[in-house]
């Protein structure tokens, strides 16, 4: 008879391989992956559940809601900017992580938002500018301003970052959008009227506006508490701090987040996360990027609606919030930007901002080739 506890792992590597050759092949430029990640949505399910809340579990670590160890933020904070390597046909423990690639599947999201209202959601840093050190430089270029035009001019589309609203807003440059500043704590759009001043945005939402004292009364004690600290930065988000410890040397990380740590002692009603090379401080309040993107669905009025399909490309820790509301209401999909395979709720890849900008304007011509279709249809009957 057939003992399934002995055979289970070895199966489980076989499918684990046959997954990862398939997502090389599906992300392979000469086949573009038709069908495969249906396939390998079964097959990762049937490799079972528990592996997911595993996932979910490590995802949460290091969260700043108590728990949090400054060793697991010190390791994820080493891989939150990995090496520039492609994951290869051999490597089979990540084949859980793998997602398709959105451009080699594009034609596959097409077909998924089909008679639905495309909106777009997109973080800042890492996502539509290239990561750097100096975060004052963190400039896009012309192309993505223009891609990113475009898709504005064609579907609802929002800003969604951890900066605050002038900063981004200085880098973008796009009075059309929806801007979601400090992790989606500050949410302003276009004016409509008229004689408004070009740029000017409207408050919709301020859930955290009577944490603004409190913020900068910790950015002042966070800049004394790491002055000492050569190449700590800190970095003032309206909403939340953000200290950085790109520019740290690595020995120096692990007494840099205590002391990031321990001014929270005397502020109960802060919490800590962690992007890509920063702890951030802010408002211990239920709100985050999934909540913002929540709430700007429901201002555009598609509280409801079956007929949305939300587009969320992200690249940090922060932007699993959103893909994660995305997943759970079982709408549009998010997009992860990321070189390797990373521990995360979106359903596709890009591997870098010029990958968004590409993916960008495929968006926008697909859309043009739709108008163009109606206008020779109308013009026949
Ligand atoms: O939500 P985002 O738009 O991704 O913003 C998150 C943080 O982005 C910025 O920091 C990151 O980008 C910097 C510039 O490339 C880089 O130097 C830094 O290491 C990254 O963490 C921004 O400076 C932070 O305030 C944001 O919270």
């Amino acid at each position: 008879m057939m003992n399934h506890n002995v055979m289970a792992p070895d199966l489980k590597s076989q499918i684990n391989a046959v997954i990862t050759a398939m997502l090389w092949i599906s992300n392979s430029p000469v086949f573009p992956g038709a069908g495969i990640p249906e396939f390998m949505a079964l097959l990762r399910e049937f490799l079972g559940k528990s592996q997911k809340k595993l996932m979910m579990k490590r995802l949460k670590d290091g969260d700043g809601k108590g728990g949090a160890k400054v060793t697991s933020w010190i390791d994820s904070m080493r891989a939150s900017s990995p090496p520039r390597v492609r994951p290869t046909i051999h490597d089979c423990d990540n084949s859980d992580l793998l997602r398709p690639s959105a451009l080699n599947v594009f034609d596959q999201i097409i077909y998924k938002s089909r008679g639905k209202k495309i909106i777009t959601f997109l973080d800042y840093d890492g996502t539509l500018s290239p990561i750097v050190a100096d975060p004052e430089k963190a400039f896009m270029t012309e192309k993505m301003r223009e891609a990113v035009k475009n898709i504005a001019r064609h579907f609802p589309t929002a800003i969604v970052t951890g900066r605050c609203i002038d900063k981004v807003y200085n880098f973008v440059r796009l009075a059309e959008l929806y801007y979601a500043g400090s992790h989606g704590m500050d949410i302003k759009g276009p004016t409509k009227t008229r004689n408004s001043k070009k740029g000017k945005r409207a408050v919709l939402f301020q859930p955290a506006s009577q944490f603004l004292p409190t913020i900068n009364e910790v950015e002042k004690i966070l800049v004394e508490k790491t002055k000492s600290v050569p190449g700590a930065m800190v970095e003032n988000n309206k909403f939340c701090l953000s200290v950085h410890f790109r520019c740290v040397e690595e020995k120096s990380w692990g007494a840099l987040a205590e002391q990031v740590k321990s001014v929270l002692n005397d502020y109960p009603k802060l919490r800590l996360t962690q992007g890509r090379k920063v702890l951030e401080i802010r408002p211990n309040i239920k709100w985050d990027k999934g909540k913002a993107l929540e709430f700007l669905l429901r201002s555009l009025g598609y509280a409801k609606s079956q007929d949305v399909f939300p587009i969320y490309i992200g690249d940090d820790r922060t932007d699993e919030d959103a893909f994660k509301v995305l997943r759970n209401r079982g709408q549009g999909i998010g997009i992860l930007v990321s070189k390797v395979p990373r521990e995360t709720e979106a359903s596709y890849s890009l591997q870098d901002p010029s990958e968004v900008e590409q993916f960008l304007r495929r968006l926008v011509e697909y859309k043009r080739s739709r108008v163009n279709l109606t206008s020779v249809e109308t013009c026949r009957l």
